[in-house]
């Protein structure tokens, strides 16, 4: 199995606040919280891990409630390559409805400074010749340019490593410069990527093969219940998921993004890549925790998951 590097510049503790149906400008009451260390390349290392992988993550993390960060990297053995800045990292909350719905309340994140920013470059050049793949995902915290996050992306693929890449909005459009190996955008980043909604499959078609001409090997766009369509050099691809009880939506992107890289990286063929990270997602919606819960739900769910060849 591979080692894994994992950044995540933004982490966040998800506070899942669980709720019949949210009244908004009431007093709602709730029927539990759960609090979770979590933010993108968290998460995809949660998955990573238990489709056996080893992993070494990294980021900011604000120093002052770091512990359950560093707790959960123990139990995971996870390698702690985070470099720590002043003041807490963000709390982001869910709130969760009992029909599965989702309100996503996401936080600033700290003020990271050019000495952190530089430490944690002086940290990747240390340590980059040991991966075979970083997974960088999730948005920056403040005082981080884009243009900070495309130089390391390029330093990223310097030290010879492929790029996973998952953001939104200006972080994303500047990640894309480097021309990362793989990107997972939903369709609302797509059109962040590209300047417009497509109003149709052909027009998000055109979108991703102008982001592949740019040198983008791999996108994976994810589509919500609809599934996913994934365009790379085995073709393009879509699966649908089979209907599943959603207990929170949180982490489905974040499942699909290491699931696709695992197959990738096991030179799994294209369908059995595909079915398996689709299903990996699905599970995802069926749980509040992340990582791969219950693996006799995960096969039940892949056996159900429908894949084609579009081209
Ligand atoms: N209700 C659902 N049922 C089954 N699978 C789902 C559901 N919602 C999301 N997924 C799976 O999770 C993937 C990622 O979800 P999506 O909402 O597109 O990503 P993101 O959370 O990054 O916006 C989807 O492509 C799909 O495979
Ligand atoms: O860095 P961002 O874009 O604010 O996203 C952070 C949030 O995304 C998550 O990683 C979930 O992402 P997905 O639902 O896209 O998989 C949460 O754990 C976290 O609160």
């Amino acid at each position: 199995m591979a080692r894994i590097l994992t950044l995540t510049l933004n982490p966040a503790l998800d506070l899942t606040v669980r709720l019949p149906t949210l009244a908004p400008g009431e007093v709602n009451r709730s029927e539990s919280v759960l609090s979770q260390a979590a933010g993108k390349g968290v998460n995809v290392a949660q998955v990573l891990a238990d489709l056996g992988h080893s992993l070494t993550v990294a980021g900011f993390l604000g120093a002052d409630n770091a512990q359950p960060f560093e707790a959960l990297f123990r139990r995971r053995g996870f390698i702690d390559a985070f470099v720590r800045v002043p003041g807490e990292t963000r709390s982001n909350i869910k709130l969760a409805e009992g029909t599965g719905r989702i309100t996503d309340i996401n936080g600033p994140g700290p003020e990271v400074g050019e000495a952190q920013q530089d430490a944690l470059l002086d940290r990747l050049d240390l340590v980059a010749a040991d991966f075979e793949i970083a997974v960088v995902a999730g948005s920056l915290p403040r005082g981080v340019d884009p243009q900070w996050l495309r130089e390391l992306l390029l330093r990223l693929q310097g030290h010879g490593l492929k790029v996973a890449f998952d953001c939104s909005g200006a972080a994303l459009r500047a990640g894309i410069e480097a021309a990362p190996w793989l990107i997972k955008p939903n369709d609302q980043e797509l059109a962040e990527a590209c300047g417009q909604l497509a109003g149709n499959a052909e027009e998000s078609t055109a979108q991703v093969e102008s982001l592949r001409a740019r040198g983008i090997e791999q996108v994976v766009l994810s589509q919500g219940p609809e599934g996913v369509r994934w365009f790379s050099p085995q073709g393009v691809w879509q699966a649908l998921p089979p209907k599943v009880e959603v207990a929170s939506t949180v982490g489905a992107g974040d499942s699909l993004l290491a699931a696709m890289v695992h197959g990738l990286l096991a030179g799994w063929p294209a369908e059995r890549v595909l079915r398996r990270a689709t299903a990996v997602a699905a599970l995802a919606v069926t749980q509040f925790q992340f990582g791969i819960g219950d693996a006799q739900r995960l096969q039940r769910i892949e056996d159900a998951v429908q894949v084609q060849a579009l081209s």
